[in-house]
Formats: C-alpha cells, structure tokens, sequence
C-alpha cells in the first residue's frame, strides 16, 4: 500500500467565481519526487499556494503526514516540516553566502538575530551551513556576497536556505525557471540528492525537466488534473499533448516536447 504524506480532496480556488484550481485530487506517495506540471494559466502556481498555505481554498481539504492542514497558517506547516522553497527575493544579497545559510540555521532554532550568543553556538552554525553549502555545490562561494551569485547559484542558495529549515517534505516553485541548460543538470542533480530521506513536490512548466527527476508527474490544465502517472505513461497521454501543444506554438518547435 502507498504511503501517502500529502492529500488533497476537492481542493478549489476561485478569484471573482473564476475557478484556477478547481476540485483537484493529489496524493503525494512519502519519499517520492512528485511533479506538477501543465501549461500556462494551469494553476500550478495558484495550487502551490494552496499547498503552503499561503492561499486559503475556497473549497476543499488538505491533509499533510495525517493531519488536516487545511487551516492552518504557513509558519504552522513549516514547524511540521511542509516547507516551501524561499525565494531569490528572501536571500540578503549584502550578506555572504555563508551568512545568508547561517541567519537560516539561526531562525529555525527560534532565535531572530541572536549576535549576543556565543562563539562556540555560532561556529556551531558555521560548520552546519558549510555541511549545506557542500550538499548543494557551494562551498567555493560561501565567502562570496549572495548578492553577486550567478543566477543558478542564487536558486541553489535557496535550496540549502530551504534545508536549513529541515523539511520532511520540500516544495519547489519551478526550481530551473529562467536557467540556461547547463544550470538546470546541475540543479536538477541537486533536487535529486537532497530528495534522499525526503519528500519533494515541484511545480515545473518543462517536461523535460521533470522526466528524469519525477516519480509521479500530475498535469494540470485549466485547474483540473488532466492526468497522472509516470513520465512514460503521462507524455503518451494524447490529452496531455495536445494540452501543451495546443496553448503555446513555440513549445511544438522544441525547447518542451512531451
Ligand atoms: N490572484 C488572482 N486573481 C485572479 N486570478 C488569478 C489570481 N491568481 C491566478 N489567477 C488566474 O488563475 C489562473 C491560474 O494561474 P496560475 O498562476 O496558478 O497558473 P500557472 O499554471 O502557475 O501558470 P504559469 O505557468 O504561467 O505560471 C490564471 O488564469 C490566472 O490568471
């Protein structure tokens, strides 16, 4: 029997009586990478909201590790290790690499800005945000400002950000968004390791990325679940082609063949 972490039952979002999410049915298997994809205006943004509780539904439940999450405020699910990917935006770009990591350490103890603490539990903070700067490739740059990353080491920075805060299950909000070839491999080789031991869900607009990194793919089209499976049985889906063919011609011409 799949062990499922994360459930939702006619989850629905409406804006205004426009339905962007409408009655979706998502089981997230523990220990998988679970992929949710689909064309623009999909929802997928809208439903990752949804799932880090930063919209609330207008209908419709969500279920994390056995519990009903589905009112509970962001700050809640993180405490329960549900945690979504920072943003570039949440990184301080004046601060170095290292430190960005550190701050992340020092907020999941509890304690805000604690420069008043000593030596030892700082240095303790060092050698655990190093031990993340290595999981995710960045261990040349941690004396660098965050500020002056390239922009896939700004998104990899994000991912070890993200694991300071521990999580059990991790979402991605297209994490390879904007990437140029050579850093999307390198990020999606990262997704893979840290996935280890863990739960990921990631929003992703590129099939092709979520081919070799997906267990379970769920594709959205205009807020509904379009279809669900392995990448193999998702993109022979004829639905599922014409979903992403039939919204964006530039798509047939390459760079996301299904
Ligand atoms: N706050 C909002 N108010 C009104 N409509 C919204 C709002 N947020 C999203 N929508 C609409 O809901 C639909 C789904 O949007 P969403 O951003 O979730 O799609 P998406 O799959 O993430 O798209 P993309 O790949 O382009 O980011 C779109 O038609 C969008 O215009």
């Amino acid at each position: 029997m799949v062990d499922t972490i994360l459930e939702t039952e006619g989850l629905t979002k409406e804006f205004r009586g426009f339905a962007a999410v409408s009655d979706v049915r998502l089981q997230v298997a523990r220990g998988s990478i679970h992929g949710l994809i689909g064309p623009n205006g999909a929802g997928k943004t809208t439903c990752f909201n949804l799932l880090t509780k930063f919209l609330p539904p207008t209908r419709g439940s969500i279920r994390y590790d056995g519990r009903d999450i589905t009112g509970m405020k962001p700050a809640e699910v993180a405490r329960l290790g549900l945690v979504r990917s920072f943003q570039i935006s949440a990184v301080f770009p004046n601060l170095t690499v290292l430190e960005n990591v550190r701050l992340a350490l020092q907020r999941q103890r509890g304690g805000s800005f604690d420069f008043w603490r000593g030596e030892s539990l700082l240095r303790q903070y060092d050698d655990r945000a190093m031990q993340l700067l290595e999981d995710v490739g960045l261990t040349g740059y941690a004396r660098h400002a965050a500020g002056q990353l390239p922009y896939g080491r700004k998104r990899a920075l994000e991912i070890a950000t993200t694991l300071a805060l521990d999580p059990v299950m991790m979402l991605l909000d297209e994490p390879t968004a904007g990437m140029t070839h050579e850093d999307v491999d390198r990020i999606v080789t990262l997704v893979k390791r840290v996935a280890a031991g863990r739960t990921v869900l990631l929003v992703e607009h590129n099939l092709k990325v979520v081919e070799g990194l997906c267990d379970t793919i769920t594709v959205l089209t205009r807020g509904r679940v379009l279809a669900q499976g392995d990448y193999a049985t998702v993109s022979r889906n004829p639905e599922v082609q014409a979903a992403y063919l039939g919204t964006d011609p530039s798509i047939a011409g390459g760079t996301q063949h299904v």
